[in-house]
């Protein structure tokens, strides 16, 4: 049997090109990783997909959208040669039928020293055959690339054959991820999550299973997620055991769940965390609604 594949695809393109719907197609739920590693620092993972074969970690690259639609600024635009240039596989996505200036300030941007894919998305809307020939002809006019995939990401149409063409760029490696590095929970409920069982380590047996944690607001700023929690007891006397001495207890619960979900989510983040007495329907319906279920 051959060796495991396993490697960082970056995936590139102007925006409305279908990214985040070709990416929801191969890779379904947005994932959170819990556990990160070294190689995969100076990325944002956007999703993961494993096989018996393969791992596909695709990423994105911090600064490139900034990049070509701003100004032009050299000592970025090699930064964000270099950051692609860590990646294994580049893959650029294009619309079928309309290449834009901004196609071509991407292409710009793009390694020379890395297998590049170009996929031509939204095959859907082209009629004539004819049409998507003379487009294929203007794209590999325009840049040298390594393999060209036409698919429908909204159609799921040829993504095991881009799947199939990614992996023979793949480098042969262990995964880069377990499955208990992954987590399918919304970003939301994984802070919620987080919080939880950090009142649970730092309280310990004096706090009873009813605690729960409601997110009260969870608003993503950049690079900065800023995150309103209240932690809900069940009575008044289990208040001061999480809050603890000079709040203390609340403090350190918070700062290690802040840390957890740096790590988490990849991003700064600002958290404010409260803690409540169970105040009956009032506070049901906001759980309900914390957890998306109103
Ligand atoms: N007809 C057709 N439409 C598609 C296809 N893929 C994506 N779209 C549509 O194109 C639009 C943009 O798709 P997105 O996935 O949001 O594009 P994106 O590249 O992630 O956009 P940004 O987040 O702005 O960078 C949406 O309305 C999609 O439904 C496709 O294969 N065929």
């Amino acid at each position: 049997m051959s060796e495991f594949k396993c490697g960082l695809i970056a995936i590139v393109g102007r925006p409305n090109v279908g990214k985040s719907t070709l990416l929801n197609r191969i890779v379904g739920q947005k994932v959170s990783i819990t556990s990160r590693k070294a190689q995969t620092t100076r990325h944002r993972v956007m999703g993961i997909h494993t096989t018996d074969e393969a791992q596909f970690v695709f990423v994105d690259t911090p600064g490139f959208q900034t990049r070509y639609t701003g100004t032009m600024n050299r000592a970025m635009n090699k930064r964000v040669r270099e950051t692609l240039s860590d990646t294994d596989v580049v893959m650029l996505l294009v619309e079928a039928g309309r290449l834009k200036n901004e196609d071509r300030q991407v292409m710009e941007l793009l390694p020379k020293d890395r297998p590049l894919i170009l996929v031509v998305n939204k095959i859907d809307q082209v009629k004539d055959r004819a049409e998507l020939m003379a487009y294929l002809q203007e794209v590999t006019a325009a840049h040298a690339f390594t393999e060209i995939v036409p698919v429908s990401a909204k159609q799921g149409n040829n993504l095991d054959e881009l799947l199939k063409t990614l992996q023979t760029h793949l480098p042969e490696n262990a995964p880069l991820f377990d499955a208990d590095d992954v987590t399918d929970q919304t970003e939301r409920q994984l802070a919620a999550e987080l919080i939880r069982e950090k009142v649970f380590r730092l309280c310990g047996e004096e706090i009873p299973y009813g605690v729960a944690v409601a997110i009260d607001k969870f608003e993503e700023e950049g690079n900065l997620r800023r995150i309103f929690a209240t932690i809900l007891v069940d009575r008044d006397s289990h208040k001061p055991i999480i809050i603890g001495k000079g709040g203390e207890k609340l403090k350190a619960i918070s700062t290690q769940a802040r840390l957890d979900m740096e790590r988490a989510f990849d991003s700064k983040v600002y958290l404010e965390v409260w803690v409540k007495v169970k105040g009956g329907w009032a506070d049901d319906v906001r759980m309900l609604r914390s957890l998306g279920l109103d």
